[in-house]
């Protein structure tokens, strides 16, 4: 096997006709990592695959693989493997020459690339089905199939596309777990894009939101999830409370705001001029029901939907110009006091679980 590259994107835009799908983006994927692309559809995620692998132009800027400006290379001299989302397998190939097919493009003999394909297939556990076509596999073995076609070439990064997709929900995370083992014990860096924070958190060590065009953030799962850099961050990981308002002071290190039509709150961040726009998460799971200990710090909200979920219960309050602030309770304290739709109930939250948010579009 190969040994993984550093991929370093400088300053990256893509245009279609009036479309800027990518926009100045800069990004370094340390070798060896597992990052995933993550955003809605539309953010310019797969064109900023495309462009690493060389199956898009790269309208402005560079992209490195390691030493090696790729940005002018054609895809198979650039060290890259990709795999798509339709596994793009050929139905009248048996296994065998699917998985050889890149090696005989490369003038590899016969002999020679046939036996290697053999060995991707062992390394896939696919290798009892060498002579079968891919019409008579399930879509996790023609997954794996998709994986040893795009890694016999020994790339230094695998470039994933949505490649969970077309599986059912129990497949998906049997193939997740395989896919993170394989790049564990290639060690090579893999680049995946997803529109499933879920998915992104289980498997990267990196996660790259992206939001029309733009990078909004780029760090390790917990890091995004615990610090979202921007209220577009903290709404598409889910789990928070994104509240908005105008800053009207700064007290004992925390930031004073009017939330929107309502009250006044408080958040942790540095000080920052009164009348300015303001983002504040708050995770779901980090608010109480009881009184707040200072001001600022939670407010008096109407009940308007209760769901319970097993071990958590979910209430959804309005109040204090909050249209709409989810709290997840465990099942045990709700049902020690419960509350009802309705009902008027005291929430309230620690300083450093109000965090306050950039505002990269501002
Ligand atoms: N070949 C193309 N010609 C014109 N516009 C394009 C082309 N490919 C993509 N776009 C536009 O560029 C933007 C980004 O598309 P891209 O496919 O990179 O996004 P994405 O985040 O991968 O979305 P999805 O998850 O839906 O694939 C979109 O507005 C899209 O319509």
């Amino acid at each position: 096997m190969s040994k993984a590259a550093e991929i370093d994107i400088v300053s990256v835009s893509k245009v279609y006709g009036t479309t800027t799908a990518v926009e100045d983006i800069s990004l370094k994927i340390p070798a060896g990592t597992y990052c995933c692309l993550l955003g809605p559809s539309g953010c310019g995620k797969t064109s900023t695959l495309r462009m690493i692998a060389g199956h898009e132009s790269i309208s402005s800027g560079d992209v490195r693989l390691g030493n090696t400006v790729v940005t002018d290379l054609p895809p198979a001299k650039r060290g890259t493997a990709m795999m798509f989302q339709s596994y793009a397998l050929f139905p009248h190939l048996d296994l065998i020459d699917n998985v050889a097919f890149s090696l005989k493009m490369k003038g590899v003999d016969k002999e020679q690339r046939r036996a290697k394909a053999l060995d991707m297939l062992k390394l896939m556990q696919m290798e009892a089905y060498a002579t079968r076509r891919p019409a008579q596999l399930s879509g996790g073995q023609q997954q794996r199939v998709a994986l040893a076609r795009a890694l016999i070439t020994d790339p230094e990064a695998l470039l994933l596309d949505e490649p969970l997709s077309a599986l059912d929900p129990f497949l998906k995370i049997r193939m997740r777990a395989e896919l993170k083992k394989l790049q564990t014990s290639l060690g090579i860096t893999f680049v995946h894009v997803t529109h499933s924070q879920e998915e992104a958190m289980a498997l990267a060590d990196l996660i790259v939101v992206m939001n029309d065009g733009r990078i909004e953030q780029a760090a390790p799962p917990r890091d995004v999830f615990e610090r979202p850099a921007t209220a577009f961050v903290a709404r598409f990981m889910g789990d928070h409370n994104v509240i908005s308002g105008r800053v009207t002071g700064n007290q004992d290190g925390m930031v004073v705001f009017d939330v929107n039509g309502g009250g006044s709150l408080a958040a942790s961040g540095k000080p920052q001029e009164a009348g300015q726009p303001i983002d504040i998460a708050i995770r779901t799971d980090h608010v109480r029901i009881g009184a707040a200990a200072s001001p600022g710090l939670g407010f008096t909200g109407i009940v308007s939907n209760i769901e319970y979920r097993g071990a958590t219960v979910k209430l959804s309050v309005t109040g204090a110009g909050i249209g709409d602030f989810t709290v997840i309770v465990d099942d045990s304290d709700f049902f020690a006091k419960p509350v009802a739709i309705g009902d008027a109930v005291p929430l309230a939250w620690d300083p450093q679980d109000a965090i306050v948010l950039g505002r990269l579009h501002s």
